[in-house]
């Protein structure tokens, strides 16, 4: 159970949310919703673990993420705003480098689940956007993390791209796993109740 008890985040001034409580269980699809600038962004990095909050903790299976920081860096993957992969890299050297438990056949089985059959071996600069987005959500058919937080996973990606990820996210929160996302795009119905989260514009202090 991840669980974040009185979160409050100041970004410049401005009180992005206070006195934030809500877990998310083992199973649970989390959507964080809200406008440009509520601060979406600013929470996953705190789930993460990347940033710290002005007041209010994050707890991992009960103990707080800053005293288990190796113990939820295997149980989490997160993945940011961008698309984190490595540009002079293949897409195959780009699993190979993130995912050195797995063999070539499980990338290559990884990168046909994302459509990318044929490009594994160009540089990752050459894809297109949505390409390249791809790659890195490739890592979501290797990880054996737990926790997923997930910052916008669908940008760029088309209309069956969408359909496929909502299916694996449906498989992992069925085996047990967590997924907590953001994303502007109205979510495709999903055989699996999607809770929602929503950030409103913060304060000035
Ligand atoms: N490190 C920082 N220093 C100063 N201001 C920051 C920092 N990080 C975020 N902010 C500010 O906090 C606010 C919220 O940013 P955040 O990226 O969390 O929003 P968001 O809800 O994810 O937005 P979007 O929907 O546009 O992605 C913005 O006004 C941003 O400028």
């Amino acid at each position: 159970m991840l669980e974040v008890t009185s979160l409050t985040c100041i970004r410049d001034d401005r009180i992005l949310f206070s006195d934030l409580n809500f877990t998310v269980n083992s199973g649970d699809i989390v959507q964080i919703e809200g406008p440009n600038g509520a601060g979406k962004t600013s929470l996953l990095r705190l789930l993460a673990g990347l940033s710290r909050a002005e007041e209010g903790e994050v707890r991992w299976q009960g103990v707080r993420l800053q005293q288990q920081r190796e113990q939820w860096h295997r149980d989490l993957l997160f993945l940011g705003h961008q698309p984190g992969v490595k540009n002079v890299l293949s897409p195959l050297e780009n699993l190979t480098f993130y995912h050195a438990e797995c063999d070539d056949e499980q990338c290559f089985a990884a990168l046909e689940a994302v459509d990318l059959t044929g490009f594994e071996e160009m540089a990752v600069a050459q894809l297109s956007a949505g390409q390249q987005r791809r790659v890195a959500l490739a890592r979501l058919w290797l990880s054996q993390a737990p926790v997923w937080i997930l910052d916008e996973p669908l940008t760029a990606i088309d209309v069956n791209g969408v359909e496929k990820l909502m299916m694996l996210f449906v498989q992992h929160a069925q085996r047990g796993g967590m997924v907590i996302l953001t994303t502007h795009q109205p979510l495709p119905d999903a055989a699996w109740p999607l809770r929602r989260i929503s950030l409103t514009a913060g304060e000035r202090i």
